[in-house]
This record gives C-alpha cells, structure tokens and sequence, in this order.
C-alpha cells in the first residue's frame, strides 16, 4: 500500500487541502473551502475551513504526515489558557503603518536589517502588536503568547491545550520582525519592545521535525506559504518565483540571507535551512478581480480583452495600488489610471492597464531581488492570476525575460505536503518528485511599458 501525505494552504481568501502519494508526489484527493473577506478574521473561520476540507476528502484517516503552509505574518494573540484575545491582524491590515513608521524612527533601517534582515511595515507581526499595545491596551496586556496562522492551525490540529506547545518553523518566523533568519534566533528585545511586555513565543522546529500528532497522523513543522510555494515548485538556487494571488510575490531560494536596508527585500528563511529573500505587493489578483467586476466580465473575457488591446495600452498605464501598497511603502496610496482619451477609454484597454500594471509592480519586485544577489536563470509564475491566458502571454514583455508557468495547481500546498513527505521519510532533502509540466511563454521585451508605468507611478509619489 502507498503512503499518504497531505499539506494544507491556509492562504487569505481560501483553505485548500491536497493528498499525495510520499513517494511520488501524486495526487490522491483535493479540497478547498473559502476564507472570509476582511483584512481582520477571527481565526475560528480558519479552523473551520480547514476541518471541513479535511472531512471533504474523507478525513486523515488513512494519512500519514500533514503539514500547513499558511498566508504569513498574521497576528494570532493568545491569553494563558489559549484563548484567542481578539481578531487577528491579517499580513494586509495596514492600520499598523503609524507603529511601523514608529518602530523603524526608534532604530533605524540598518538596525532592523541587522538585526532581523528585514525593515518591518505594516505587514510584519511587529508592527501589529506595537498598534495593539497603543491602541488597545487592554487586549495587549490579556496577551500571553503570539503565534502566526499556521502555527495556530497546526497546534489546534495537535489538540494544543498549554500555549508552551505552540511551534512555528523558521520560514514563518522570520517574517515575524523578531526572529532573525541568519542567527535562528528570536530577537525578544525587539518583541518586548513592541508588545510592551514578554509572552510566549512557538519554538522555533527545524525544517522536518515533527510537531506533534493528531489521531495517528504525524504533524510538521509547517511553513509560510511563500517558502512552501518554493518547495511546491522544486525552486533551485538559480530560480526567480514570481505568484500572483491576493499578494504578488517574487522570491528566490538564497544560501546566505540577504540584507536590504531600502526595506524592498525582506530577508526570510526558506523551508528547508537556506534563505528567501522575497518582495511582496499589496495589489496582485484582486486587480484583475476588481477590474473584470468593474467591466462586468469573467475572467476568461477579461483575458480575451486585454490580449485584444495593443501592448502599452496606447499610453493608458493603471498603477494598481488598490490596497493601499506594501511595496513601495505607501500604505494610505490609492490606484491611479493615467492617460484616458477618446482612444484608451476602452474595456479593453483598461482590462490590458489592469494586467500590465500589476505585472509592472512585479517586475520591479524582480530586479530588486536580482539586484540583492539572486540569478535569474528563469523566472516561475504561479498563483491564481497565472491562470490567466492574458497574463500569461504580457508576462515576457514586461518582465523582458521568457517565463515559465508550470501547470496550473496548488504549489502551496503541494510544498507543505512535500514537507509532510519529509518528515514521514526522512533524509537530507525534502523527497524528489517528479516536477509538474509547464509552458514557456517568450515574445519581445517592451521597455516602453515599463518606462511610462515608472513615469505615473513617479507622478503619484510626487502627489503626495
Ligand atoms: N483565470 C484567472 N484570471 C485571473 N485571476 C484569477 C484566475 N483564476 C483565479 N484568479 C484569482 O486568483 C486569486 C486566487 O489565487 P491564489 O494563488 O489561490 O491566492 P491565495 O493563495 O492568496 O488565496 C483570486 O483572486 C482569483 O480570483
Ligand atoms: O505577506 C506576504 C508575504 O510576505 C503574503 O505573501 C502573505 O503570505 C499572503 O499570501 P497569499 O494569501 O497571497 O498567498
């Protein structure tokens, strides 16, 4: 009989389940259920997502190894019995730009990348509980630990009762803003200084140690969804990732970590002892969601309209900051559509805007990481948008490189039960599985594309 692993991607707008062979990363069974909206979500609706996609695919029963990836930096507070204090922060609550602002004045840049590899904003955990100890004291003083939502999943799953028991991995940890990923160590200095006071923080597990069990089903360390997207994939040192879901991200697997004081790249671990630098966006897929809404299309005729539009739109550029932006740090920025004329005001035109514009974003997220030390030998796009036959074929032209998109699936997921594979079997390295197909996109560099999109994104800066 085989042996069966499973991961989990409990990512912002859904909880997603795949079961695999150990040995050859085969797909047995699948199940998603939808997350809540909001940037702020009472982490029981994750339980519950995640316990009904484990009973839609006929429970663990027969399961060996199980491992969560989940969305990063979320703040989950707990009191002494466990108890979930308040609603937690998401990665995209942004309330906590002030306390980021204030946490980087305190110490400056260097400091933080020194000490952490990354300059918190309003997505890292430290900031969220330097707002909570500002803003709602009494919330922050109930605090007794803090963990992250796969380390809050997998501890529930474990039937976590003392919050000594929570675990996290490095992957995650590092995106907290007060764990180092070069030292392995958690920064408590830094963490008191946000919170106001110390807590209990999940031990930190090595990449495949198990982190408990339930019923008979070994559990993992778990990890943050980007670095379980690398292992999904089977990301080489000389890979670029670039996934477009709710966040846009590019990222590489790194040996040594990186330090960017300009605060673009992030210095995270990977999930498997080596690095991550990664560089994240506020406004990737819901773009294009909002965008298809706004024009009254599916996605599949919002693809056949921007293909059907001229590449650089006729001089119509959206600079998509929707939500507000991570990266550039401009948290309160608003999108912007420059050059609408008789011509461009089309739905055609504004659908190719939408598309090019966050693959603008994206690009400048990849020459960042490439100008902090990572090669490029090709760039892998994953992540719901990659579905779109449109943004698979403007991808080259913006990003002035060919692209290669494996086939469309849950990479996520499918790292966390690489993961779980991991643990089950053992070894060195995560099991070898036989990589998904994948299609190579090419077509001509457009440089003018990316020219006017530096242009009006220039121009809303100076706006401010
Ligand atoms: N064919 C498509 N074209 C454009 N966007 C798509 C397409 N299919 C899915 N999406 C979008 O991708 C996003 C989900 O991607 P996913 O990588 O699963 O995100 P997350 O991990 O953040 O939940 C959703 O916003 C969804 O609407
Ligand atoms: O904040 C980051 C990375 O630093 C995001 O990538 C989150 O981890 C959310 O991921 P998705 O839900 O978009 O997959």
């Amino acid at each position: 009989m085989s042996t069966l692993v499973a991961g989990i991607d409990s990512s912002t707008q859904s909880c997603k389940l795949v079961v695999r062979d150990a040995h050859s990363g085969v797909v047995v069974r699948s199940a998603t259920r939808p997350h809540p909206d909001g940037t702020e979500v009472d982490p029981e609706a994750w339980w519950s997502a995640m316990t009904a996609v484990i009973a839609d695919v006929g429970g663990l029963d027969d399961v060996a190894a199980l491992s969560i990836a989940a969305q990063q930096h979320g703040m989950v507070c707990l009191d002494e019995s466990g108890a979930v204090v308040r609603d937690a922060l998401l990665w995209n609550d942004t309330r906590s730009a002030g306390a980021a602002a204030e946490l980087v004045v305190e110490d400056g840049p260097a400091a933080w990348v020194r000490a952490v590899g990354s300059v918190p904003v309003a997505s890292f955990t430290v900031t969220k509980l330097r707002w909570l100890a500002n803003h709602e004291p009494r919330n922050a003083a109930r605090t007794a630990a803090v963990a992250l939502p796969h380390d809050w999943l997998t501890w529930r799953l474990a039937g976590g009762r003392s919050i000594d028991q929570l675990t996290t991995d490095r992957s995650d940890a590092s995106g907290t803003g007060y764990f180092s990923a070069a030292e392995g160590e958690y920064r408590r200095d830094l963490f008191v200084r946000a919170l106001g006071h110390d807590a209990v923080l999940p031990t930190v597990l090595a990449p495949h140690e198990p982190a408990g069990k339930t019923g008979k089903t070994v559990l993992g360390p778990g990890a943050g969804d980007n670095a379980a997207a690398a292992l999904g994939v089977g990301a080489q040192p000389d890979d670029v990732v670039v996934s477009i879901g709710t966040s846009g991200t590019a990222f590489a697997v790194a040996a040594r970590p990186t330090a960017d004081a300009s605060g673009s790249v992030a210095g995270f671990a990977d999930a498997t002892g080596r690095f991550l630098p990664l560089v994240c966006t506020l406004n990737a897929a819901r773009v294009f969601d909002a965008t298809a809404a706004m024009l009254g299309v599916s996605h599949e005729r919002f693809s056949e309209l921007a293909l059907s539009a001229p590449s650089g739109c006729d001089g119509l550029v959206l600079v998509p900051y929707l939500d507000g932006e991570r990266t550039p740090d401009l948290p309160k920025a608003t999108g912007a559509l420059h050059g609408m004329t008789m011509r461009t005001a089309s739905p055609a035109h504004l659908a190719r805007a939408a598309v090019e514009g966050v693959l603008c974003g994206l690009a400048d997220a990849v020459d960042a990481i490439l100008a902090h030390g990572a090669r490029c030998r090709r760039v892998l796009l994953i992540g719901g948008g990659a579905r779109s036959a449109a943004v698979r074929a403007i991808a080259p032209t913006v990003f002035g490189r060919p692209v290669v998109v494996p086939e469309p699936d849950e990479y996520v997921a499918g790292g966390a039960a690489r993961q779980a594979a991991w643990v089950q079997l053992g070894g060195d390295e995560p099991p070898r599985w036989a990589g998904a197909g994948s299609t190579v996109h090419e077509a001509d560099p457009v440089p003018a594309v990316r020219e006017r999109y530096a242009l009006a994104r220039q121009r809303l800066l100076d706006r401010r």
